[in-house]
């Protein structure tokens, strides 16, 4: 990565009142904005990696700026210079010169030969165009006749002008003399800044091409096989203008403004450039004709220096700032520069026969790992596949076990229950008729061998559901038993045996459970391979059968699951009868309570209604009223309790405790019933003598009556507050009921996950062993597949090999192979 290296060149001053106010101050690599006789500017100051003040000459900025870019295009490495201000400000004198002190490009023309003929060990080959951008179209400056050309870009040279003449160039005086002539073509105007106003951009281009003359004849690359390439471009930019100053119009006009355009799209490149590499995005450089052809040196691989020339003049202080500031951007870009090489036709074969003989002489021990790593791919595979045969296996044994078992226990059954037959019929063995003994002998005769004896073989006869069920697996008497232990079967050698000899296509074993495996003998199929071959079939087919075995445990054990899956539904449903009756019960308990409360609160109303009655016809005395009132509380509290604690201990909705609560409620009414007959039966001397009491009372007592009153009201007081607090004693107990009621619909809902959770653990289980399954088949395929492809590999091989010995004439050892083949 390179930065672009940027410089500022300030023009001599054109006119003499040029520094009225303010002044462009140059100190060493920095540029800033004085006013006349007074402190810098520090708003206006920058700095760059050269500042040429107005002393300065092309020689010094050719010296410092741009040498090096075309010293290093003759190394390999693309270059571009280029000159960038506003118009008048001294670009082409720049790039041009004059006769007194020839420009960038002179020199850069002279130094590029002189160079050359420095470096005598390398050719070189020189091409040299010259082009203008006009008005957004590209023209032919040594061929007027090439007008309007076209962009292209393409692998090997990038982005070029299509139909661009290159003239071939020996010497510094045929370069300087095609660009004079390509400067009577190029576009010049007067503009009231510039009375050779360059109106278009131009771009002279030098292709440099070498190649060290030195040719070593050995099997090494020579240098002189490699040409390095390398594009010099050396641009002088049409200047911005303002129209205002310029006075620009027709013409001129439309030139400013295709001037102004691509310059601003310069800018614009020139921005996003500017900015970091995750922020730039998308680069307008198609936007433009110029920004396409200078993309390598913007950002691409390329040395690129930037002269940016300015005015010094007061009333171009604008334009000024605007060219610093570009001129700062540009500061900030890097390139990716390399040098570029190009081999001739005959370094490419000899690279590659290099590469052939490097490849070959790896290949013997790159083919050896390449089958290493093979094998050890397949044993890790074989080693998966027999834990998983191994598991298997001891599920067999199990299944094994579990019905030799049940034989065992039919046969005592038999056993038995012949026994008691031919105790209960007086009968022996030999008195059992024929077809009966022969049936029952027979067939636990036939489960017992199967049970001792290979279990992939049917009984002849079906006792039972499960012997049916195991009788599916008998259908390949053919093959012998399984092997005791899988792990002898396939393993290293076995591969390399089927892979000399012959392939069995178990996939269609996989679709056709009865098809035999076919096998592919090559040229040299050996004796023994028909006996391999059986033997790798039979152990195809237990593999088979130990599948189906798989496959059938499986399915057990999802009749399992589901029958898991219908208990833990009844259970839920079990679970979920008295949560649902919990929550009736404590749904109705604040209901009956009040219910309870309201039945009281009539009773006491009915009493005091009946008392209020009696005191008011003078029947009741003060006193027998306070004892009825005492009582009537006592009562009513007491039925109340009573009420409370049969609600809370028979809330779950016993019918027992319905029936106390009524008959309490009876006994409640019965009371209060005793006491209103008992006021309304009140003897007429009580009442006389009451009434003459209280007569007597309020005669001689006058103020005692009123004290009386007084306390009967405080005591209702007092009992209407022990009642209220009573209410809120209800209330705080009915508050505690529903918490405890949330508590336990939250375990319940934790019951619930709970349950919820084991049943996606068995759901995971199943999905386990049907994934378990599917591994095994791919593994069955995948063990078909490598064998195929090792034979093609190796029919393939040897016919690349017989394929480029009759090809090539180069004679090549028996060793070589297909990938050398393939690099060729
Ligand atoms: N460093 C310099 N020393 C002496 N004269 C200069 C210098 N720079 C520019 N000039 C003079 O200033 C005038 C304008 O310069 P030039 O034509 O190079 O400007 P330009 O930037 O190329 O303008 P345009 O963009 O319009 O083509 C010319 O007469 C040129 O000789």
């Amino acid at each position: 990565m390179e930065k672009i290296c940027v410089a500022v060149r300030l023009r001599p001053a054109v006119s003499e009142d040029s520094t009225n106010g303010t002044f462009w101050k140059v100190e060493d690599n920095r540029i800033t904005l004085h006013k006349i006789h007074g402190t810098p500017l520090s708003t206006s100051s920058y700095a760059f990696d050269h500042i040429f003040d107005e002393s300065s000459t092309n020689a010094s900025v050719y010296e410092l700026l741009t040498k090096d870019i075309i010293l290093a295009a003759l190394d390999g490495f693309n270059g571009t210079a280029f000159a960038y201000g506003q118009t008048s400000s001294g670009k082409t004198f720049t790039m041009n010169g004059s006769e007194t002190d020839p420009g960038v490009i002179p020199r850069a023309v002279r130094d590029v030969f002189t160079k050359i003929e420095t470096m005598c060990d390398r050719e070189f080959l020189i091409r040299v165009s010259y082009m203008e951008i006009y008005n957004e179209e590209i023209n032919d400056l040594l061929v007027v006749e090439n007008q309007k050309l076209q962009i292209h870009e393409s692998l090997e040279r990038g982005v070029f002008v299509a139909g661009l003449r290159e003239e071939i160039v020996n010497n510094a005086e045929q370069v300087l003399n095609l660009i004079k002539a390509g400067e009577v073509n190029r576009h010049f105007g007067e503009t009231n800044m510039n009375v050779r106003s360059s109106r278009s951009h131009t771009i002279f281009r030098m292709v440099i091409e070498s190649k060290g003359k030195d040719y070593n004849s050995s099997n090494d690359c020579s240098i002189s096989d490699v040409v390095r390439v390398s594009v010099l471009n050396l641009v002088d930019l049409a200047g911005s203008e303002r129209i205002a100053k310029t006075g620009a119009d027709g013409v001129r006009l439309k030139e400013g403004k295709y001037i102004n355009k691509s310059l601003m799209i310069l800018g614009n490149v020139i921005n996003k450039l500017s900015e970091g590499l995750k922020q730039r995005g998308h680069i307008p450089y198609r936007d433009s004709k110029l920004t396409r052809i200078l993309q390598p040196a913007l950002g691409g691989n390329a040395k690129t220096s930037i002269i940016c020339t300015i005015a010094p003049e007061e009333v171009h202080i604008e334009e000024t700032r605007g060219t610093l500031q570009f001129a700062s951007r540009a500061k900030r870009i890097t390139n990716c520069v390399q040098v570029n090489e190009i081999l001739t036709d005959a370094a490419l074969l000899k690279r590659q026969q290099l590469e052939i003989e490097e490849l070959r002489m790896k290949l013997q021990g790159s083919r050896a790992e390449v089958l290493e790593q093979e094998i050890f791919k397949l044993r890790n595979d074989l080693l998966k596949y027999e834990m998983e045969c191994g598991k298997l296996e001891m599920e067999l044994e199990e299944e094994r076990k579990s019905r030799d078992q049940w034989i065992r226990e039919q046969r005592m059954k038999i056993e038995n229950s012949s026994t008691r037959s031919s105790s209960e019929c007086g009968t022996n063995d030999s008195q059992v008729p024929g077809f009966l003994r022969h049936g029952l002998m027979e067939e636990f005769n036939d489960i017992n061998r199967t049970s001792q004896e290979d279990i992939f073989k049917s009984p002849k006869a079906a006792p039972s559901a499960f012997v049916t069920k195991r009788s599916k697996y008998s259908p390949l008497p053919d093959y012998g038993p399984l092997p005791i232990a899988f792990s002898n079967v396939a393993d290293e050698d076995m591969w390399l045996k089927m892979n000399n000899g012959y392939v069995a296509d178990l996939d269609s074993l996989q679709t056709t459970p009865n098809q035999k495996v076919q096998s592919f003998p090559t040229s040299d199929t050996t004796a023994g391979c028909a006996s391999e071959s059986d033997k790798y079939e039979r152990e195809v087919h237990d593999l088979r059968q130990k599948l189906e075995l798989a496959n059938e445990r499986i399915h057990e054990l999802e009749q399992k699951h589901s029958e898991e899956v219908s208990t833990s539904k009844q259970l839920m449903d079990e679970h979920e009868t008295p949560k649902h009756q919990e929550t009736q019960v404590f749904h109705a308990l604040p209901l009956k309570l009040s219910e309870s409360v309201e039945n009281f609160k009539d009773s006491f109303e009915e009493v005091l209604s009946v008392m209020q009655r009696s005191a008011s016809d003078g029947k009741l005395s003060t006193t027998k009223m306070l004892s009825t009132m005492s009582e009537i509380g006592a009562q009513l509290f007491a039925s109340l309790e009573v009420h409370f604690a049969l609600n809370m201990g028979c809330e779950r909705s016993s019918s027992a405790g319905n029936h106390a609560l009524i008959d309490e409620q009876k006994i409640f009414h019965e009371k209060m019933n005793n006491i209103i007959t008992s006021l309304e039966l009140l003897p007429e001397s009580s009442i006389t003598e009451g009434q003459e009491g209280k007569h007597q009372c309020s005669c001689e007592h006058k103020g005692s009556g009123l004290g009386e009153e007084t306390a009967y009201s405080k005591d209702l007081n007092e009992r209407y507050e022990r009642l209220e607090r009573d209410v809120l004693l209800l209330r705080d107990e009915r508050d505690s009921l529903l918490q405890k009621f949330s508590e336990s619909s939250q375990k319940l809902a934790m019951v619930s996950c709970q349950k919820e959770n084991a049943l996606k653990d068995l759901n995971t289980e199943v999905q386990r062993r049907k994934n378990l399954e599917g591994d095994v088949k791919q593994f069955t395929a995948a063990f078909a597949c490598r064998q195929k492809s090792f034979i093609s590999f190796h029919n393939e091989l040897n016919a690349n090999i017989e394929k480029f010995r009759a090809q090539t004439p180069i004679s090549l050892p028996k060793s070589f192979g297909c990938q050398d083949l393939n690099m060729l």
